[in-house]
């Protein structure tokens, strides 16, 4: 199964959202990645600046050298990139949306959490209750939990 070769993971939060405020972006990160720290060996390191595991970017339509373009508002909410080097694990969202830490627009939080599945190596679940559903639908972020599918998901790569 394709997943990191090491444990202990860094990420980079490139730029800002102006949806939200810096504290509430960084807040949402965190707990996104506690989701998938909680259920296996792997941590998360924030670093400032030089290239991280997982850089985290904000972004419309083409942004940067992303070979994947967004599509406006609503749609495609955000992507990521399988563990890999270089845009491996790489996770961005689309800034054509509007990005809360409440139930207006997306919640920043359950995206991140989604998208960093994906970067963990996680691919969509047919499993509707599942974080990885492909679908955006909004749980209160205080009563979220990951479902059976999602843990057996990521055990199954990181034990
Ligand atoms: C084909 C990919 C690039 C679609 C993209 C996605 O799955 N990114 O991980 C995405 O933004 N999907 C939308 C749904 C869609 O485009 O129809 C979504 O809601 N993704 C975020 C999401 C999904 C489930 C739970 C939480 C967040
Ligand atoms: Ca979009
Ligand atoms: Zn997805």
């Amino acid at each position: 199964l394709p997943g990191w070769k090491k444990k202990q993971l860094t990420y980079r939060i490139v730029n800002y959202t102006p949806d939200m405020t810096q504290s509430d972006v960084n807040k949402a990160i965190q707990k996104a990645f506690k989701v998938w720290s909680t259920v296996s060996p792997l941590t998360f390191t924030r670093i400032y600046k030089g290239i991280a595991d997982i850089m985290i970017a904000f972004g419309t339509r083409a942004h940067g050298r992303c070979p994947r373009y967004f599509d406006g508002p609503l749609g495609v909410l955000g992507h990521a990139f399988p563990p890999g080097n270089g845009i491996g694990g790489d996770v961005h969202f689309d800034e054509d949306e509007h990005w809360t830490e409440g139930s207006a627009g997306f919640n920043l939080f359950l995206v991140a959490a989604h998208e960093f599945g994906h970067a963990l190596g996680l691919s969509h679940s047919t499993d509707r209750g599942a974080l990885m559903f492909p679908n955006y639908a909004y749980i209160n972020p205080t009563e979220f939990l990951l479902s059976p599918d999602d843990i057996n998901g990521i055990q199954a790569i990181y034990g």
